[in-house]
């Protein structure tokens, strides 16, 4: 993450090919190297984890090098998000910083599923309601930022259950589709958003939006945004 971080550098999370065994399309795939890395709860100064702090937000980067695992690109391990006091399910957003990405979301039944496909700049929503994965399908790390809740917690157990996500991206390109789903129905594709009403847009990194308090305030409480977000995705992506 040189080059993208001009803040204290924590040590990374990483994940092993052991935490993610049971979600990869062929779970018996050995690999000795870590297969990525987490950057968790990054401020620039002390100031701005104060700021962070005080509105309830984490700011993240992840790495994840290009990679194939017995013919499967490496991915995330996925998880859907918990609710807030209003009853509603965290967002987060995600930008590519570096390389490619391919953000495949679904909801919790996985009656719809979706590839988002990001490049350097690229905002891409997780709206309330849905798990997700992000993929590097590229052959350049993916390097990507993210703001969400501190609030959140992660929940692995729907996706360790049924193996993985509704598809498995294969290299090439082809996404293969988890016999755990028999009923998913084929994936669709939305774009990444752009949301000027509160001031996320390509050229604008997300840390910046560090400081401002409108341009956040739908992390924790997405609520109160779920027409501006139907809106700036055409209605491709359905808040629920
Ligand atoms: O938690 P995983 O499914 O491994 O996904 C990895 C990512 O998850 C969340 O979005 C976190 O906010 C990120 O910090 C993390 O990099």
């Amino acid at each position: 993450m040189n080059g993208y971080w001009d803040g204290p550098k924590p040590e990374p999370q990483v994940r092993t090919i052991e935490e993610m065994r049971e979600v990869l399309a062929d779970p018996g795939c050995t690999s000795d190297q870590p297969l990525y890395f987490m950057y968790r709860d990054l401020a620039k100064s002390e100031s701005d984890r104060e700021w962070l702090r005080e509105h309830r937000i984490r700011y993240d980067i992840t790495v994840i090098p290009a990679r194939t695992l017995c013919g499967e690109y490496v991915k995330t391990k996925g998880h859907y998000h918990t609710e807030n006091p209003a009853g509603e399910l965290y967002p987060e957003i995600y930008e590519v910083l570096e390389g490619t990405g391919h953000y495949l979301l679904q909801t919790r039944n996985a009656d719809d599923v979706v590839m988002i496909e990001g490049t350097a700049g690229d905002k891409i929503l997780i709206p309330p309601g849905y798990g997700h994965v992000t993929i590097n399908p590229g052959k350049e790390d993916l390097v990507m930022a993210n703001l969400v809740s501190s609030e959140f917690s992660s929940n692995y157990g729907p996706y360790a259950e049924l193996r993985g996500a509704a598809y498995y991206e294969m290299e090439g390109g082809a996404l293969v589709k988890n016999p755990g789903y028999p009923d998913a129905p084929p994936v669709r594709y939305c774009d990444p958003v752009e949301v000027p009403d509160i001031g996320i847009e390509k050229e604008v990194g997300l840390y910046d939006l560090v400081g401002r308090p409108r341009s956040v305030a739908f992390l924790n409480h997405p609520e109160q945004f779920m027409e501006i977000f139907s809106d700036v995705t055409g209605g491709c992506l359905v808040m629920r």
